[in-house]
């Protein structure tokens, strides 16, 4: 497990991550978000070393990250740094031996996952032809080299297109699914919510939220829409509901937390028919514009 807690980094006079504390559980893949500026980039700067904290611990496996832990974190940063001129094949080769593979494993490891990452057919061409997307398939191939015990992917899903898409969230879910800790960045809400276990959300150096994508939905007070075929002003004076906004064939209901909305719906039926009573849950996108909003 990768444990950041109160982690600190300024530039200059600017704190671009004040006290960010959050885990990255085994097993599970964690979903870092937040506006541009946010701090994600920096703070993973700061887990794989390439830049120093001002404050705070990081911990891998309860004890203080080390080089030599950092040696087997996979890391795809933001600056894309591969070497345009070489060959996909030898580059990826050139930095699986780096990492301590010798090169028959290197070989074999590599060319299963250029075929999973669609890329078999270009391993001999240089990175500078390939197209924006494929030279991003590459960079993934090389976060993934090796076996690496934890992965730290900023914005692995940006400039792929959705086939590309699904095999990479296939092959994080493998990674998660052998019990790597697996934390990416992104801006594709969508994405995140149908892929990750634990979301980490950012707003100008702070985490302003964090935990299951189900626990983030169902933070706020609950919320239901009843439909009755008429305004139903009268939803207001329902014991524990807070808020009403009344519609031309119902309401759309804010019940106090911990309200049973058993008392809401029986004062429905009480009045007449009533044709739909449904929990709204707010998807990963309502509750990232709620928790980053000025
Ligand atoms: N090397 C640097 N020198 C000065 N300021 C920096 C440096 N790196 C980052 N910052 C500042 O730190 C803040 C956080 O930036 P960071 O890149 O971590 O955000 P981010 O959440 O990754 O954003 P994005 O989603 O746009 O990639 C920003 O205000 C940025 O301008």
């Amino acid at each position: 497990m990768l444990e950041l807690e109160e982690l600190v980094r300024d530039f200059g006079s600017h704190r671009a991550v004040s006290q960010v504390s959050f885990r990255v559980s085994g097993g599970r893949l964690t979903g870092f978000v937040g506006s541009n500026g946010a701090g994600k980039t920096t703070t993973m700067r700061m887990i794989m070393g390439v830049l120093a904290a001002h404050g705070g611990d990081i911990r891998w496996e309860g004890a203080p990250v080390t080089a030599a832990d950092r040696r087997n974190f996979g890391y795809m940063p933001e600056e894309r740094g591969l070497y345009p001129k070489q060959t996909v094949l030898s580059q990826l080769l050139y930095l699986a031996r780096l990492r301590g593979q010798s090169t028959a494993d290197a070989r074999r490891h590599l060319l299963e996952l250029l075929e999973r990452l669609g890329l078999a057919e270009k391993s001999q061409s240089r990175l500078e032809s390939l197209s924006l997307g494929n030279q991003q398939r590459v960079q993934i191939a090389a976060a993934l080299l090796g076996s690496p015990e934890l992965l730290v992917l900023d914005e692995p899903f940006s400039g792929l297109d959705p086939h590309a898409v699904d095999t990479m969230a296939e092959l994080l879910r493998e990674y998660a699914d052998a019990g790597i800790p697996v934390l990416f960045s992104s801006h594709q809400l969508d994405l995140v919510e149908r892929l990750c276990d634990d979301l980490v959300i950012m707003a100008t150096g702070c985490v302003v939220a964090k935990g299951t994508a189900d626990e983030l939905r169902h933070r706020d007070k609950p919320r239901y829409q009843l439909v009755t075929g008429a305004p139903a002003h009268w939803a207001r004076t329902v014991p524990g509901v807070t808020d009403a906004e009344v519609l031309p064939d119902g309401a759309r209901v804010e019940l106090a937390a911990d309200t049973d909305p058993g008392a809401l719906l029986a004062e429905a039926l009480r009045r007449g028919a009533v044709y739909a009573f449904t929990p709204l849950v707010p998807s990963i996108a309502d509750v990232y514009r709620e928790m980053t909003s000025a």
